[in-house]
């Protein structure tokens, strides 16, 4: 596609300027920031703060009025959340969307779809390729099982499996499709501590053995400031803070944007 290729270390997707409203809703403001290839990535800040918003602007959901996205040294124009995926972008979201009634297996398996070249007509015509595609396919779910822990659980519907697993089958369905970059809104969000510990070793384990770069959202500071490279924080829609978790840590705005808390 013409796109150079990324080393460790680079920019990997550069956000210059944005700012996004809805009416006279700004739910961001001029935000500049960026995403450097092998990284962890967090975006934090109070409630309404924009973070969501700004993952819907990385993967397509939202086109911010103003400012622009490179992607791999490409600046975007208005994407779609597919043209996204198709490039390497996955993501998941603060609350679980999981096709509730399938199986670990089956719901880990639609993220696999971007990857299939086989169609209806070209099954038909040449099967054997089909489904010898399709058995590397199930082979590369297996491995994300096998890589998750979750083998007990392969053939559960999700809907009956506790908060904490459905996240990581999320966490599942978003590596099937192998992204460059993974986006994760609040993994931890209404886990215990237990499941928490684990799924903060999954996410590095992505990163380290995958290569994956992460940009996540997340609330508990701990768990932010243990796994993260780099943290941006956003308030009222504007960045407040960026660079290494000890910057950010001692970074008066943020200290009192958060103290001043409940907003
Ligand atoms: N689709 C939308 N329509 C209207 N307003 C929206 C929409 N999406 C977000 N907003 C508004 O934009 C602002 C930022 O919201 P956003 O969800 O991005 O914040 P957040 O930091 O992710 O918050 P939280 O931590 O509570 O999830 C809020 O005022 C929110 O109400």
């Amino acid at each position: 596609m013409g796109v150079h290729e990324i080393k460790p270390g680079d920019v990997l997707l550069a956000v210059e300027d944005i700012s996004l409203s809805f009416g006279a809703v700004r739910a961001i403001s001029d935000v500049s920031f960026d995403i450097r290839k092998g990284e962890v990535r967090a975006i934090i800040g109070p409630n309404g703060a924009g973070k969501t918003s700004m993952l819907n602007c990385i993967n397509g959901f939202y086109h911010p009025q103003q400012g622009t996205i490179t992607y791999k040294g490409q600046k975007r124009s208005a994407m779609k959340p597919y043209e996204a995926a198709a490039q390497g972008i996955a993501r998941t979201f603060q609350n679980v969307a999981l096709f509730k009634g399938m199986s670990t297996l089956d719901n880990i398996m639609t993220g696999r779809n971007l990857k299939m070249k086989s169609n209806l007509l070209t099954s038909m015509i040449w099967w054997g390729k089909a489904e010898k595609e399709e058995l590397e396919h199930r082979r590369f779910v297996e491995d994300i099982i096998d890589f998750l822990e979750i083998e007990a659980i392969r053939k559960t519907p999700v809907g009956r499996l506790p908060y904490g697993l459905q996240k990581r089958v999320e966490l599942g369905r978003a590596l099937a499709a192998e992204p460059e970059l993974l986006l994760l809104d609040e993994p931890m969000a209404g886990m215990n501590l237990e499941e928490k510990e684990d799924m903060c070793r999954f996410i590095l384990d992505v990163n380290d053995e995958f290569g994956t770069t992460i940009c996540l959202i997340e609330h508990d500071m701990g768990v932010v400031m243990d796994i993260s490279d780099r943290v941006m924080v956003l308030d009222y829609g504007g960045k407040i803070g960026d660079g290494v978790p000890e910057e950010v840590r001692t970074n008066q705005n943020v200290i009192d944007a958060y103290l001043g808390g409940g907003h």
